[in-house]
């Protein structure tokens, strides 16, 4: 069963991923397409209804992106958000200009008469997140005024008759008090939606379109015990069941007990056919003498598919189908990966995912990502769904790099073996604690160029630091620094500079994301 998506067209939003996962969490599909596509292509998608995003630009500059106003005509419901809403305008016939007041951040906004429409019961005065230079001044024909702020005459306007909708502020931020019920107003009371998608539709669909795209040809899934590549294997096995071998690749880059733990907890759970692939002298030879971090993540990426390659004969022989071939590699993509690496239209590249930016150019599968259009949290769902163990569902993420982002310096063997053990430790005494499900994740990271003076038994060291980044996130597109107790922090910091030979500083990291990434590479 197919849902006819909201689509969320992408002007270079900062937020278009937020907006489509807030419709989400109003049980309605939706999908994000990038602002170069045509109106003709937007209803090829047979959309309930679109939602246009903000953006960078100025709706009357030359060349910004514009909207055809015969998408206006088409009889499907719009609702414009920041520049979105300014495009909207201008295309109709309204006027856009800098007033010269620019809002940033909290702001309030007024509602003008009655509250009605996509403002429908909301507070005459209401608290929203706004981030623009450019106002609305006079509404086009036919919309009636819903709200104004004091740099923006025109916040907010509707056409019932035509179905069309905007708001200057941004309803998708967890900041606009009222937002979702803005976005909720616009898709149950203007487009008439039903609220009625859920994460369960993900699994019939995904599973059907499984199906139809592998026909009857054998597929690996590279699997690194995380809870991506577990949701995504698990939903391949339930569309083509035996044809799929999942292939983890020990790389060397990987904590203490990880390769153990993928065979007991997953194979365990699903009875899903594994191959483990040791190619830690593979991924070592490859990254010797390299410090940069992308060129890091290039060579990975590179890597973990030239295993993969080299795994195909042996998964056939395992699978009792010599003679036939590999046509496909699944892995458990995610958005947030494919946005950081520049996927996103418009959006800048922070670092190459090693899944995504980092893949070869020269890649002879034929990829299946079942999840590349969800967040952490919504993955979670479809794998409680699957039916699958809490230990992995509820597992902290590690990229798939390993331990090769987190030495900051050349990776060698020496430093990895220093790594791991202070990981481990940190840990350890995380889950001593029982904090395992406050923090999002704890990057444990080795300054392997960066060295302190220290005095340990009386003698003077010169050891590296070694630095603690626990983190707090709902989908890992932004975060905060984990307040852990003192005492805890203390206890890691003792333990891990007694035990670890060649570390005399812990280090906290209490930098939120943005400025900072969770990862320091
Ligand atoms: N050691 C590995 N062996 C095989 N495939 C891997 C390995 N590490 C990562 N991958 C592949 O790369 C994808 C992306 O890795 P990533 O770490 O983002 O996801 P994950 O490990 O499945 O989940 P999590 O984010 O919770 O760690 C995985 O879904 C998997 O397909
Ligand atoms: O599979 C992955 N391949 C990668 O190349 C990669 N880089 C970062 N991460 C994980 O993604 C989330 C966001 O991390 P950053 O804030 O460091 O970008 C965090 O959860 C990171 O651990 C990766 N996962
Ligand atoms: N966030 C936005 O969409 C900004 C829209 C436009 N660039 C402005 O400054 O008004
Ligand atoms: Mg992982």
């Amino acid at each position: 069963m197919d849902q006819r998506p909201v689509l969320v067209v992408d002007y270079g939003a900062q937020y278009a991923q937020l907006i489509a996962r807030r419709v989400r969490e109003a049980n309605v599909y939706s999908e994000i397409v990038p602002h170069t596509y045509t109106t003709e292509q937007l209803l090829a998608k047979n959309p309930a209804a679109i939602i246009l995003s903000g953006g960078p630009s100025s709706a009357y500059a030359d060349g910004a992106p514009s909207v055809g106003a015969d998408l206006f005509e088409a009889g499907v419901p719009v609702l414009g958000i920041c520049y979105g809403f300014q495009a909207m305008a201008a295309a109709l016939g309204g006027k856009v200009a800098r007033t010269g007041l620019r809002e940033y951040g909290a702001t309030d906004a007024t509602t003008i008469g009655e509250a009605r429409s996509i403002l429908a019961g909301i507070p005459a005065t209401q608290n929203t997140w706004m981030s623009h230079g450019d106002s609305v001044h006079e509404a086009p024909e036919g919309f009636d005024v819903l709200a104004s702020t004091a740099g923006a005459p025109v916040a907010a306007f509707a056409n019932e008759a035509k179905g069309l909708y905007g708001v200057q502020w941004h309803p998708e931020v967890k900041h606009s008090a009222f937002g979702q019920t803005v976005l909720e107003n616009f898709l149950f009371k203007g487009a008439k939606l039903e609220p009625n998608w859920t994460t369960g539709n993900i699994v019939e669909e995904q599973v059907e379109r499984i199906r139809a795209q592998v026909g009857t040809s054998r597929v690996i899934c590279g699997l690194s015990g995380g809870v991506d590549s577990a949701v995504a294997a698990a939903l391949v096995q339930r569309a083509v069941g035996d044809q799929l071998t999942c292939v983890f690749v020990d790389h060397g880059l990987l904590r203490e007990g990880e390769a153990e733990q993928v065979e007991r907890d997953f194979v365990a759970a699903t009875g899903v056919k594994l191959h483990v692939a040791n190619e830690q002298e593979r991924f070592l030879s490859a990254l010797s003498g390299v410090t940069d971090p992308e060129t890091k993540r290039k060579i990975i990426g590179r890597e973990f598919i030239r295993a993969f390659e080299a795994a195909e004969k042996a998964v056939l022989a395992e699978a009792a189908a010599e003679g036939e071939q590999v046509k496909f590699l699944v892995q458990g993509t995610l958005y947030p990966d494919v946005v950081e690496s520049g996927g996103g239209e418009g959006a800048a590249n922070i670092k190459s995912h090693h899944n995504v930016g980092g893949l070869p150019e020269d890649l002879q599968f034929e990829l299946v990502e079942p999840l590349r259009t969800l967040f952490k949290d919504e993955v979670r769902a479809v794998g409680a769904q699957l039916g699958l163990p809490a230990e992995i569902v509820g597992r902290q993420p590690f990229p798939g790099p390993g331990l090769g982002i987190r030495i900051i310096g050349e990776v060698t063997e020496d430093r990895l073996a220093l790594l791991r053990r202070a990981d481990a430790i940190a840990r350890a005494e995380l889950t001593a604690a029982g904090l395992d499900n406050e923090v999002w994740q704890m990057p444990v990271v080795l300054l392997a160029d960066v060295r302190s003076v220290g005095v340990q038994g009386d003698g003077r060291t010169y050891g590296h630091p070694i630095v603690l980044r626990p983190v707090s996130s709902e989908d890992a597109m932004t975060a905060d620094w984990s307040r852990l107790p003192s005492d805890l922090l203390a206890r890691i910091s003792n333990r891990i500079t007694n035990e670890v030979d060649g570390v005399n500083r812990g280090v906290l990291d209490v930098t939120s994301k943005p400025p900072g990434t969770i990862e320091w590479e």
